[in-house]
């Protein structure tokens, strides 16, 4: 069932004119199959992310989402085409080269991925730690910012286990953004997470596209988060590219059944929101006439 999460939404702005922070020019993954041969998960596709923007990644189960935005940080090699972040083609960088382009982007995944035996600040000076270019007071007081960015001051000395799993995610958020990327991957970051968590973590999201103008990828198969968060989404279905369009663009046509499925839910939503407003209104002159 779909899930209701609706919050005012004010973007980091896009910058029209200027080139993609992220272009990925006809990449592409094969798996091997266990049997022999190979599958297709992603067949050649390009896709631009303009600066600032909110990109959702939606398509069903196995349609290649995950493999598509593990590409971006070549977490996942593609087997042909090129990857650019910010102008530089990933793709053709050493080992060194990609761990110092790698600062650049933040990723979050649904499981949270935190060192366990870690403590909170611990989790989050690890990337800046990896680097060596910190000193402790610089470190300290990094981590201490990224820590107040998802309001998560009081939970320094705690350890994974002792926070929920909105809590984690933040750790988490705090941790990609500590090296301070020009973007976030997030794979599915919300499904773990309650209605109530997921609406806060989404706001968090928000707030740091709006105050560090930090770019968001994020692959999730809730239309209901893509209506809360993306300014612009992909549909994938079997490894293809389907569609893509702007979340506020109400008036093109869609192809895909998912494509269709966001726009009859932005209607729902809309249809609740005025029945809702109607009920108010008279409740309020009903009052009034007693
Ligand atoms: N390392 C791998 N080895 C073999 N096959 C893989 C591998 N990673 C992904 N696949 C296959 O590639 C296809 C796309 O997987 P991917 O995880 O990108 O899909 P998805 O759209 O993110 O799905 P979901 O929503 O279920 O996570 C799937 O059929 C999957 O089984």
């Amino acid at each position: 069932m779909a899930r209701a999460i609706s919050f005012y939404i004010m973007h980091s702005p896009t910058m029209p004119g200027l080139p993609p922070l992220i272009r990925l020019e006809a990449v592409s993954k094969t798996f091997p199959l266990p049997g022999g041969g190979s599958f297709n998960a992603v067949c050649p596709l390009s896709l631009d992310v303009a600066q600032g923007q909110i990109f959702g990644l939606i398509g069903k189960s196995g349609a290649g989402k995950s493999t598509l935005l593990r590409m971006i940080n070549l977490l996942e090699r593609p087997d042909s085409g090129r990857v650019m972040l910010d102008g530089q083609d990933l793709t053709r960088l050493s080992k060194r080269q990609l761990r110092m382009a790698r600062q650049d982007i933040g990723m979050i995944f649904q499981q949270f991925n935190l060192l366990q035996n870690a403590t909170v600040f611990d989790n989050v000076a690890f990337p800046l730690t990896l680097h060596g270019r910190f000193g402790k007071v610089e470190l300290d007081a990094r981590v201490h910012e990224c820590l107040a960015l998802v309001g998560l001051t009081d939970k320094t000395h705690h350890y994974p286990a002792q926070l929920s799993g909105g809590q984690k995610q933040r750790v988490a958020i705090a941790r990609a953004l500590a090296p301070r990327p020009k973007v976030l991957l997030c794979d599915e970051p919300t499904s773990a997470l309650d209605a109530e968590t997921t609406r806060s973590v989404l706001e968090t999201l928000l707030d740091i596209n709006r105050q560090l103008g930090v770019t968001i990828v994020i692959v999730t198969h809730e239309l209901s988060v893509v209506h809360a968060l993306c300014t612009r989404v992909a549909v994938l279905e079997q490894g293809q590219l389907v569609e893509q369009f702007d979340v506020d663009d109400h008036a093109g046509r869609r192809i895909s059944v998912l494509g269709r499925e966001l726009e009859q839910e932005r209607r729902r939503a809309e249809l609740l929101k005025a029945y809702d407003a109607n009920i108010e209104e008279r409740a309020a002159s009903s009052r009034e006439a007693v």
